[in-house]
C-alpha cells in the first residue's frame, strides 16, 4: 500500500528545513551508496549537528502521525537524508537495501518514506515513480506532505528538468514485519472506527479481541 500523508509537517517546519538546506553544503549522493550506478543526486552531510536536530523534527512528526501509526506501526525511524535534485539529476530504478546500517543497531527497512520540502510547481520532472506490477504511479507531493510505500518495490526519481527538488528521505522498521498483516490491521481498525458508534458493548469487545489477538500473533515488539 502507498499512503500519502498530506499534513506531516507544518509550514514553519518546512521553512526550517528549507533554510537549513539553503545554508548547508551538499555532497554527491553516492557518498552513502558508493556502488550505485543509478543515484545521481546530492545530499547534506548527515554528521552535522544542526542537520541531526532538523532531522529529528521529521522523525518525531512521523512517529506522532496517526496515519503513519495505523499503516506502518513504526518501531525505528532513522534520521532522514536531505536530498536535492537540480536539473539533470535523477535516481534511476532501484531497490533500497533490506538492512540499513543504523546505530546502535542495524534495522530492517519495511517502509520507505519521502517528505516533500518544496512545492510541485517549483520544479519540473522529479516525480517519484513506484513500480507496482503493470502500474507505475508517479508521485509529486505538496511541501510538508509525505509518501510512504513498501520498501520491497522498485522505484525511481525521474529526471528534474527545471527548478529544484528537495526531499527528506527515510525508512521505517515496523513492529508488524509483514505488509499483508499491516494491511489487515489497518482495515480492521478502520472497521472499528466505522462500526464503533453502531455497536453494542458486546460487539465492541469482540472487535477489540480480534485486533488485540491479531497483534499478539503478528507483532515483533
Ligand atoms: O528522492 C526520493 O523521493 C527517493 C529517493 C530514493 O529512492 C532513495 O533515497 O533511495
Ligand atoms: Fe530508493
Amino acid at each position: 500500500m502507498i499512503h500519502l500523508i498530506p499534513d506531516l509537517l507544518s509550514a514553519e517546519q518546512v521553512t526550517l528545513l528549507r533554510e537549513l538546506a539553503a545554508n548547508k553544503e551538499f555532497v554527491d549522493g553516492r557518498a552513502t551508496n558508493a556502488q550505485s550506478r543509478v543515484k545521481h543526486n546530492q545530499q547534506i552531510d548527515q554528521q552535522d549537528k544542526e542537520v541531526e536536530a532538523a532531522g529529528d523534527v521529521v522523525v518525531r512528526a512521523l512517529f506522532g502521525h496517526p496515519l503513519v501509526q495505523r499503516t506502518a506501526f513504526p518501531r525505528t525511524i532513522p534520521a532522514p537524508t536531505i536530498a536535492r535534485y537540480v536539473p539533470g539529476m535523477h535516481y534511476g530504478p532501484h531497490l533500497d537495501e533490506a538492512v540499513l546500517q543504523t546505530r546502535p543497531q542495524p534495522m530492517r527497512s519495511d517502509m520507505s518514506c519521502s517528505v516533500f520540502l518544496n512545492e510541485p510547481e517549483e520544479y519540473e520532472g522529479g516525480e517519484l515513480e513506484i513500480w507496482l506490477g503493470s502500474e507505475r504511479p508517479r508521485i509529486k507531493g505538496r511541501a510538508g506532505s509525505a509518501v510512504i510505500y513498501p520498501t520491497g518495490v522498485i522505484h525511481q526519481v525521474l529526471p528534474v528538468t527545471a527548478g529544484q527538488r528537495l526531499v527528506a528521505v527515510t525508512w521505517m522498521q515496523s513492529r508488524i514485519p509483514s505488509a499483508q498483516h499491516r494491511h489487515i490491521l489497518f482495515h480492521h481498525l478502520e472497521l472499528m472506527h466505522r462500526l464503533g458508534p453502531k455497536c453494542d458493548e458486546g460487539d465492541k469487545l469482540l472487535l477489540e479481541s480480534v485486533r488485540t489477538n491479531l497483534m499478539r500473533l503478528w507483532v515483533d515488539p
